[in-house]
């Protein structure tokens, strides 16, 4: 008798662990929607009922979203924007999320974001939107926009849209962009860089879409380099982040050659393949292009082009910069306590590049003189390159 209590006691223990077992599988694949797909937190992709967050599609997002809600997509590691793109058409407003730029993972959400926040006419009326002035540096990465932005922001009538920088490639719903860019009095310009969008289409629509709506004030700015030494650049880059898995320089190039059309490296170097399109969106007053070498040589010299280029009052001249004793690097010159100093550290960008041998050089130079000399005519220019 008392060894079946016993035994009825273990059944029922049995069984109450059994339930709450399965109430926590079941609770756990209810969330299961918070694991990543794309790169992209599903969470932003559930129900209010499910996690308390709105399902929020700006009229600009693709409609295609719900069969792709429900595949299960595994996540890569390494994002180029193929992949991004795709993620971008299953992102949505709500709860904090984040994306996948290369391998970095990003916070870009904002916190919260209310029903009502939709309607477009909370942020602005239609003229406000036009006063929008917008200059944006399409890239190239790799050819010092990162300094380019140090140094834009120090001039008075440059504004940072700060919440916008690399995101031209995500395709938040055009809202988004907007309710972003600071208002600009007449002589400013809201500022912001996208070293990835020169080569994506799908920025490239986006960006267009925006100019139409702010009244065609857009102003492109784009720094281009030696074609070899920002692929170098890129693959040093590559290597800093990636130790194990990339091919020693050599193999990488002849790598990069044999698939021309898949490798982004070509593509972004290829500068020739999308400047035409950058050109006849924007027309010619409107885009600027830059060399690197004469950028980070006389920045003033860099700097007036673009003051020039957008319209602003002389700020910039040869005394704004100061090259440290044993400095590669130019920076912008503020006032400090007792003497000059910098507003930022010029080496604070910029990598020992790997070795490189004068053979792999020379398939690199190959590869890209028809480019070069097709750019050259388009630009109307001629850089030292060889
Ligand atoms: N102070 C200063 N002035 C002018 N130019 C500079 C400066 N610092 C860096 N650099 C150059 O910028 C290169 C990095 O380019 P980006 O900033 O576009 O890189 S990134 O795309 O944001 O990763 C960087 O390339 P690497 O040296 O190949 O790393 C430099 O050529």
């Amino acid at each position: 008798m008392r060894r079946r209590y016993i035994v009825a006691i273990w059944l029922v223990l049995g069984l109450t662990l059994m339930t709450i077992l399965m109430y926590n599988i079941f609770g756990v694949s209810k969330l299961s929607n918070m694991k990543t797909t794309f790169g992209v937190s599903k969470r932003n992709n559930t129900k209010t009922t499910d996690c308390n967050c709105i399902k929020i599609r700006t009229p600009d997002e693709p409609t295609n979203i719900t069969s792709r809600d429900t595949k299960e997509e595994k996540m890569s590691t390494h994002k180029e924007n193929t992949d991004t793109n795709k993620a971008a058409e299953q992102r949505h407003y709500g709860e904090p999320g984040y994306v996948f730029v290369g391998t970095k993972r990003m916070n870009m959400f904002p916190k919260t974001v209310n029903q009502s926040d939709l309607d477009f006419s909370n942020y602005f009326s239609d003229a406000e939107v036009k006063k929008r002035n917008l200059v944006l540096l399409g890239g190239v990465m790799k050819c010092g926009t990162g300094t380019m932005k140090t140094f834009l922001k120090e001039h008075p009538s440059i504004r940072d849209a700060v919440g916008l920088q690399v995101f031209f490639t995500y395709n938040f719903g055009i809202q988004w962009y907007l309710k972003r860019l600071p208002k600009c009095k007449e002589n400013e310009w809201a500022f912001t860089r996208c070293t990835n969008c020169f080569m994506n289409t799908d920025s490239l629509s986006l960006i267009n879409n925006i100019n139409e709506l702010i009244g065609k004030r857009l102003k492109l700015l784009f720094i281009i380099r030696n074609p070899v030494e920002r692929m170098i650049s890129h693959y040093t880059q590559l290597k800093a982040g990636n130790k194990t898995l990339l091919p020693p320089i050599g193999h990488w190039i002849k790598e990069q050659i044999s698939n021309p059309n898949t490798s982004g490296a070509l593509q972004k170097t290829r500068y020739i393949d999308y400047f035409p399109v950058w050109y006849r969106m924007v027309g010619d007053k409107n885009i600027l292009v830059l060399e690197h070498e004469e950028f980070v040589n006389t920045p003033w010299i860099a700097m007036q082009r673009v003051e020039k280029h957008l319209g602003l009052n002389p700020f910039f001249n040869e005394n704004s910069f100061l090259l440290r004793k044993a400095g590669k690097y130019y920076c912008y010159k503020t006032k400090g306590p007792q003497m000059e100093e910098c507003s930022h550290n010029p080496n604070s960008k910029g990598r020992i590049h790997v070795d490189i041998t004068e053979k792999e050089r020379t398939i690199l130079r190959d590869y890209f003189r028809p480019f070069n000399e097709r750019l050259f005519k388009f630009l109307n220019v001629r850089y030292k390159w060889e």
